[in-house]
């Protein structure tokens, strides 16, 4: 299980002329488990914030954040979620495999148990004839596989994900929301995603937070009642798309 509420959570960021920014104000989030999430809004919103507060690596300064129902401070279970960048952040002296490895390595997991799972994570992501390959030897699509692997081996049931696919070209990143989609429901996991792309939040999320700037609030929180897979192309998803760049 893995859901996240935050309720009320404000955040300023000291600035250097000795003044704070006013970054997020009166933040409620509820994500469900097993639900994908999107969070949109514009350039300097606070969405990264957001993010970073519900992975811990920033702390709100008023406000409550709950993960799986326990307060964020005595919340212990930290290996069950993983977050994803907008870089692959990929070590490029490492092949694909060592570099889905990285974070067993880091947790003491033991070599044989690693081997196979890394294996077994590369082949959920069709990789598994790449695994020996250092990233300058793969496309970005197949970069962003492995990170997407590497985000996977731990067996999350939370996945943070920051604009992660906004480097890839519209096909391959079309591939990758399938592939994410598949690997969501094929693990049971919960999904928060920042997105400056408002075609991709329609494919993807269960629910659209919409923020709006300095500071951010929440504008809109809306569900997407369209079943999965959801075609880019079709009439829906344009209108849904289309309402929802109306509301930004
Ligand atoms: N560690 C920090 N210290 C000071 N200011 C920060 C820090 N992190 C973010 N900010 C500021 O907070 C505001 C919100 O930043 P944030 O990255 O959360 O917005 P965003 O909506 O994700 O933006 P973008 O869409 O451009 O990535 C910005 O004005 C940013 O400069």
């Amino acid at each position: 299980m893995a859901s996240v509420k935050l309720q009320c959570v404000s955040k300023w960021f000291a600035r250097r002329d000795g003044d704070s920014l006013h970054v997020l104000q009166n933040v409620d989030l509820n994500v469900p488990e097993k639900s994908i999430t999107a969070i949109v809004g514009a350039s300097g919103s606070g969405k990264s914030t957001l993010l970073n507060i519900i992975a811990g690596l920033v702390q709100p300064d008023r406000g409550c954040v709950f993960l799986n129902g326990v307060k964020a401070s005595d919340f212990k279970d930290w290996g069950s979620m993983t977050y994803m960048f907008q870089e692959d952040r990929l070590l490029p002296w490492r092949t694909a495999a060592r570099n889905v490895a990285f974070g067993l390595e880091a947790q003491g997991v033991k070599r044989a148990e690693r081997k196979e799972r890394v294996a077994e994570t590369l082949a959920l992501v069709g990789l598994d004839q790449f695994a020996d390959s250092y990233p300058h030897e793969l496309s970005g699509g197949m970069r962003s596989r492995v990170a997407l692997a590497r985000s996977l081996v731990t067996r999350p049931t939370m996945m943070l994900m920051d604009e992660p696919f906004s480097k890839l070209d519209p096909t391959i990143r079309s591939q990758m929301h399938t592939e994410v989609l598949r690997i969501a429901e094929l693990m049971s996991m919960t999904i928060v995603f920042v997105t400056h792309d408002v075609e991709e939040a329609v494919v993807l999320a269960k629910q659209i937070v919409v923020l709006n700037p300095r500071p951010g609030r929440v504008r809109e929180t809306r569900t997407v009642d369209l079943s999965y897979p959801r075609d880019p192309a079709a009439p829906e998803v344009h209108e849904q798309a289309r309402s929802l760049r109306a509301s930004l």
